[in-house]
């Protein structure tokens, strides 16, 4: 016990210094926030708190031996960026909500905690606040591991000119969600499509009668349940604790590895990272081999595709449009003469953003 209270004084020490240096930190951002302002710059710099966490990571691996986990240093020193960017300028985000959607939980780990958050009810709604500039960033869902491509986002770049500036991955973990005790009396379940799909095969197992009711996110699930006795949300943890409802059955998604991607809109052109990613909208001409002929700028150019879809054009019938994702910046040299030559062979091509790739747990 003696030995506990010693250790204890020591980290009482420690913590006190890490305050004093918090403190400090803040000033220093604050003063930063003026002069951006004095010069009229961009306040909020993505670009750079990539370059923070990426060198302290690198740190945390080389001069300490990750003591301290690398992924914790990564939301640390993210909650720690949010809180001084708070002091520079108020960061305002629109997500796919309600709240403690999976959408919110990408939100919140992107910005972190000290950003403000406007749940808004549609993904067409997010583009909308993006583009009107009622916001300076939005959050939509883009893709999951075991259902696929979320196409109404797809399909809003063909409408709006809204960037996209980041990305984030979040592994999905479902639980079944209500004000009941028990599984047995559960004679409905709610939730979004995507989220019913992934978990099939355990609703087939363990409630076979029960009848299955889509809504327009995981979260309005819990909204709906808190009302009606009988049923059951499927939703995230967080939304458990938002909306109070027992966790009836923990992580029943079939694929046990399952992730969504999102991207965050924005309206100004991202920097160069050197860790990044370009998304392109193009459409081909109606000819044999046009698709061939328009993926052969990128590997002209040594340029990896990483994604490609298409979607029907929704200007004539049968008309196709492709969404690509490639490694590299618009202005990385090889990514550039790809895209020259590309618009050489294709009728449009649109850049959808070059911006940072996610932080994933390999880093
Ligand atoms: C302090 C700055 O402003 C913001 C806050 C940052 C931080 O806390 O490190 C980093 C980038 C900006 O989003 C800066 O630009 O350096």
């Amino acid at each position: 016990m003696e030995e506990i209270k010693r250790l204890r004084a020591e980290i009482d020490v420690i913590d006190e210094e890490i305050l004093k240096l918090l403190n400090k930190r803040a000033k220093l951002a604050k003063s930063i926030g003026e002069i951006k302002k004095q010069l009229n710059l961009e306040i909020h710099s993505p670009e750079r708190e990539r370059e923070v966490i990426d060198r302290l990571v690198k740190l945390n691996k080389e001069l300490y031996g990750e003591e301290f986990p690398s992924e914790a240093v990564k939301h640390v020193f993210r909650e720690i960026m949010s809180a001084c960017l708070s002091l520079e300028k108020e960061l305002r985000v629109a997500y796919l909500g309600p709240k403690a959607t999976f959408t919110h939980q990408a939100s919140l780990e992107h910005f972190g905690l000290s950003a403000y958050y406007i749940p808004v009810p549609t993904i067409r709604d997010v583009f909308v606040e993006v583009e009107t500039e009622r916001v300076d960033y939005g959050v939509v869902p883009v893709e999951n591991t075991t259902e696929g491509v979320v196409n109404y986002t797809l399909d809003m770049f063909l409408e709006f000119s809204v960037k996209i500036v980041g990305e984030v991955v979040i592994p999905i973990k479902l639980h079944l969600l209500s004000t009941s005790r028990s599984l047995e009396e559960i004679k409905e379940v709610y939730s979004h499509r995507q989220a019913l799909a992934q978990c099939r095969n355990w609703l087939e197992k363990n409630l076979p009668h029960a009848k299955l009711i889509e809504t327009d996110s995981t979260a309005r699930a819990c909204e709906i349940v808190l009302e009606r006795e009988g049923s059951a949300a499927i939703a995230s943890e967080v939304a458990s604790y938002t909306y109070h409802l027992n966790i009836l059955a923990e992580n029943i998604q079939d694929n046990l590895s399952n992730y969504t991607r999102f991207l965050v809109l924005g309206k100004r052109d991202m920097k160069r990272t050197g860790k990044d990613k370009t998304s392109i909208l193009f459409a081909v001409r109606d000819e044999v081999g046009a698709l061939y002929k328009a993926l052969e700028s990128f590997y002209k150019y040594g340029v990896n595709l990483t994604k490609i879809e298409s979607r029907p054009s929704k200007k004539k019938a049968w008309d196709y449009v492709f969404f690509a994702d490639v490694e590299g910046h618009i202005e990385d040299e090889n990514v550039r003469l790809a895209l020259e030559m590309l618009k050489e062979r294709t009728q449009m091509v649109k850049v959808l953003g070059s911006y940072p790739r996610a932080i994933t747990e390999e880093g």
